[in-house]
């Protein structure tokens, strides 16, 4: 049988305004960026899947015309294409990931949560209220744009705040480069308000925390064919079990869609660039304090301080921005030694088993 190809590979955007029929991969998001890491004969011999639900059991994959359980195996996460192995799906291989958000995992243990992968937008979302909170915002800018992706602030809850006004500027004050949105979730405004990012082939994701309308939002985009959020009972971090949902939803206009559990413990890790992006104003200022190293506390010459002192720069702005160099660096370097000692330690057992061998 001979097939015809072409359609896995996706239409140039104004192709789709004009014709949103997607080919069934293009509608699971299939994009260039996956299409050129395999061949022809790959695709039809280990046809890619994508992730759609994580378990404590596995992973849910949907392909064309294909929608299996993976044993465990694959170290992937929601939004991850696999191509599967077919005669032993544990060993279906990983495709390179276009975006990655990652954290450190809450609770005591050392070790990174892979969240979601390959999304286009994260739509970073707050409501109009006390859940409000610029560094949590600014938390989660740094974590798109370590990830590759590009943020969006959504204000959800417009309809019930006397004067939302102030909330938008704040969120617009953040960055040059993250758009603010605010609108009433529970009308048709997310349809049209968020057009822009929810394209067929789209990937985006709602991040933030408990309440704040992330299902609200999904289940608006979805319009009339309603989603039923499923309960994940994972295991968090000191091994009780709690229900969670991360799920990719894939929306009859051809876009896909993630929606998170609330993320209370949001601990950035290996995220220097992400935070830099997210200060590069006062990032690209430390390049002229006199000491390369400077923290911009107490150091002579330091031109950040100088322009705090000027009332240029905003003295809690630059505390925060600290906090996060601060927690990044502590998580990384911890997380680095962890490595080195585990490395270390698995040698040690190499080697007592190999002296034991002879
Ligand atoms: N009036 C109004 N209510 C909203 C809006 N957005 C969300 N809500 C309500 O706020 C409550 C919480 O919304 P959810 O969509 O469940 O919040 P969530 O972010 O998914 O919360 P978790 O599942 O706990 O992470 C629900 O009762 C919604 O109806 C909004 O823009 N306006
Ligand atoms: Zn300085």
């Amino acid at each position: 049988m001979t097939r015809d190809y072409s359609k896995f590979l996706p239409t140039s955007s104004s192709e789709f305004s004009q014709r949103p029929e997607l080919s069934p991969l293009a509608a699971l998001g299939w994009q260039q960026f996956f299409a050129q890491q395999i061949s022809v004969k790959q695709m039809e011999e280990t046809p890619p899947l994508r992730v759609t639900e994580v378990h404590r059991n596995g992973l849910q994959a949907r392909g064309e015309d294909i929608d299996m359980h993976i044993p465990h195996g694959p170290e992937a996460t929601v939004g991850d294409w696999i191509l599967l192995n077919r005669e032993l799906p544990s060993a279906s291989e990983v495709l390179e990931r276009k975006s990655l958000i990652k954290r450190r995992a809450p609770g005591r243990t050392l070790g990174i949560q892979l969240i979601a992968a390959n999304l286009d937008t994260a739509f970073i979302v707050s409501s109009c209220n006390d859940d409000f909170n610029v560094a949590r915002i600014e938390r989660f800018i740094a974590l798109a744009f370590e990830a590759d992706l590009a943020p969006v602030i959504v204000l959800t809850k417009v309809d019930k705040c006397e004067a939302p006004e102030a909330y938008i500027e704040q969120a617009k004050a953040i960055s040059p480069l993250v758009p603010v949105v605010a609108l009433n979730a529970k009308s048709d405004e997310p349809q049209t308000m968020l057009a822009e990012w929810c394209k067929p082939g789209q990937t985006v994701a709602f991040l933030g925390s408990s309440g704040v309308g992330k299902s609200t939002l999904t289940n608006a985009l979805a319009g009339d064919t309603a989603i039923t959020t499923q309960a994940v009972r994972e295991d968090d971090a000191r091994g009780r079990h709690t229900t969670t949902r991360r799920n990719l939803y894939f929306l009859a206009s051809g876009c896909a869609v993630l929606d998170t559990p609330g993320m209370r413990e949001l601990q950035l890790t290996d995220n220097a660039a992400g935070v830099a992006e997210m200060f590069s104003d006062l990032d690209e200022l430390g390049m002229q304090c006199k000491f390369n190293d400077c923290k911009h506390k107490v150091e002579p010459g330091c031109a950040v301080l100088t322009a705090v002192e000027r009332g240029e720069i905003d003295a809690t702005r630059l505390a925060r921005w600290q906090k996060l160099v601060a927690e990044d660096l502590h998580n990384s370097a911890t997380l680095a030694e962890r490595r080195t000692k585990d490395k270390a330690f698995g040698k040690m057992v190499r080697n007592a088993q190999q002296k034991k061998k002879r």
